[in-house]
C-alpha cells in the first residue's frame, strides 16, 4: 500500500495527568503515516484525490486543542478514529511523543496502528 506521511508535526496543547499540566500547553511532536492509493492523484495531477498533508496537519492541531485528556493514549485513540472517518482512511499508524514529559529522555510517547494495510 503506498503511503502519505507527516514527520515531526509540533503541536501545542494542553494535556497531562496532573493538575498543574491542565494549567499549561505542552509540545507533542506527531509523525502519521496514512495508507493510500497514491496512483488516483498521479493520473491526473489531481491534489483532490489524495491525502492533502498541509489540510490534515492543520486538523490535527485543531483537533488536539478540542477537548483536552490526561492521557496521550487517549488522545492517539480519538485523533486515530478522526481521522480513520473523516478522511476514508485504510489504515494509519500515529506516533505522539511528549518531548518535555522526562527530563533525561529525549522524548516519549506511544505509537499505533489502526484500520486495515491491505
Ligand atoms: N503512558 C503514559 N504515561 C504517562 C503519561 C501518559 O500520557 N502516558 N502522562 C504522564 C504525565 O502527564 C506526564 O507527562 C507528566 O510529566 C505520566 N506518564
Amino acid at each position: 500500500m503506498d503511503k502519505v506521511f507527516i514527520q515531526g508535526l509540533s503541536i501545542q496543547t494542553t494535556i497531562g495527568f496532573y493538575p498543574w499540566e491542565k494549567e499549561i500547553k505542552q509540545t507533542l511532536v506527531i509523525d502519521l503515516t496514512m495508507g493510500w492509493n497514491t496512483a488516483l492523484a498521479a493520473e491526473n495531477d489531481e491534489l483532490a484525490k489524495t491525502l492533502d498533508y498541509a489540510e490534515i496537519s492543520e486538523k490535527i492541531a485543531e483537533y488536539a486543542n478540542k477537548t483536552p485528556v490526561d492521557l496521550i493514549e487517549t488522545l492517539a485513540e480519538r485523533m486515530a478514529h478522526y481521522l480513520l472517518t473523516q478522511y476514508n482512511i485504510p489504515w494509519l499508524k500515529l506516533k505522539i511523543g511528549k518531548p518535555g514529559a522526562v527530563h533525561n529522555a529525549v522524548t516519549v510517547g506511544v505509537e499505533i496502528e489502526r484500520g486495515q494495510q491491505s
